[in-house]
């Protein structure tokens, strides 16, 4: 048993079609995944592929339509208000975009505080201390100078910082990383980057770290050299395995498109959120439309993930149960 498992969890939203009528689809299908403490978890695809659902489904700010998510032994959905209330303070998210989450009228010192007092008794030194640790655990330093400041006084990198920082003020075991560096100046990535890795090895967190750019994926997984990673489309998970290996061999012909995309991702991205909607499929492989090897079957069936020589949900590898 994994610190967090989700099994079979599947998000259903509507979009409108039309003026008038409204059309159900998955944000997220029959997702299954499993993480212990320590480990990093990288979830790759273009927007739209149903990334930041699944990290508010870790976190527990998006109730699954239907399946599990299973923190530590318990059903986080099923369970007491007192065990969802330990698994919200257990895993945190850092949003994608620090510009908008942090509270322009506050200091960085009451933007810090108001967490921690959420959840624990501290006296006033001991709170001071802890505010000076979590500034130089993210290097915003000197950290006294900052403590007075308001998040429009902080650059990009900045802010994403104490985005970080207040992450991590209430001391979580998982944290969620919804592209933490995307609205960043390129050229203060790598810097947020490293710290993110030196934090997560510092305290021995659960990362999940959700990118649509394979260069930073590769970039993040270097700092540890291993990285178990979730290709998604269309809210399922297309492709499985250690980074490196799906670089090296990538199966699917969605992730092949990716990768060969990767020197113009961004255009790639914009693209794709103008093609999104009318790409959904009813029926059968997700990525029939655009991909250029399906067959007859993918229009029927819907291939699922299995073991090939790693994880893909491909008909183009077989199907399950033929492999074994
Ligand atoms: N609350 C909601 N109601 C209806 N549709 C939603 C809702 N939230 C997300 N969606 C849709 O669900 C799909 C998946 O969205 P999601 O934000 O999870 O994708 P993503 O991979 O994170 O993309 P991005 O990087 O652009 O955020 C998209 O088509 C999105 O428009």
């Amino acid at each position: 048993m994994g610190l967090m498992e989700l099994k079979g969890v599947s998000v259903i939203f509507e979009d409108k079609v039309g003026l008038f009528k409204k059309r159900k689809f998955y944000a997220l299908k029959d997702v299954s995944l499993s993480m212990n403490q320590g480990d990093l978890l990288i979830v790759l695809g273009e927007s739209g592929a149903g990334k930041t659902t699944l990290g508010r489904v870790i976190v527990g700010l998006q109730k699954p339509t239907s399946g599990e998510v299973v923190y530590d032994g318990y059903n986080i959905w099923k369970n007491k208000r007192k065990i969802f209330k330990k698994y919200r303070k257990d895993v945190q998210l850092i949003p994608q975009d620090p510009y908008s989450t942090l509270p322009f009228n506050k200091t960085v010192e009451e933007i810090l505080v108001a967490p921690i007092l959420r959840w624990e008794k501290i006296n006033k030194d001991e709170l001071r201390k802890r505010l000076i640790n979590l500034l130089e655990l993210v290097k915003l330093t000197p950290a006294e100078e900052f403590l007075g400041k308001y998040p429009h006084q902080l650059s990009g990198g900045q802010k994403q910082r104490l985005s970080i920082a207040r992450s991590l003020s209430v001391n979580p075991r998982i944290i969620v990383a919804d592209e933490p560096v995307t609205m960043v100046d390129a050229s203060l990535r790598i810097g947020i980057l490293n710290t993110l890795a030196e934090i997560k090895n510092r305290l021995n967190l659960t990362m999940v770290f959700i990118t649509h750019d394979i260069p930073i994926a590769r970039y993040f997984y270097h700092l540890f050299d291993k990285g178990n990673t979730i290709v998604m489309f269309a809210g399922r998970i297309v492709e499985r395995a250690d980074l490196e290996e799906i670089l090296k061999d990538p199966l699917h012909p969605y992730t092949n498109d990716l990768i060969k995309l990767t020197p113009s991702i961004d255009n790639l991205y914009k693209e794709i959120n103008v093609k999104i909607n009318y790409e959904r499929v009813e029926k059968g492989c997700p990525y029939r439309l655009r991909c250029p090897f399906a067959m007859d079957i993918c229009k029927n069936e819907e291939p699922k993930l299995f073991k090939y020589s790693h994880e893909v949900a491909c008909f183009l590898y077989g199907k399950v149960g033929e492999s074994e």
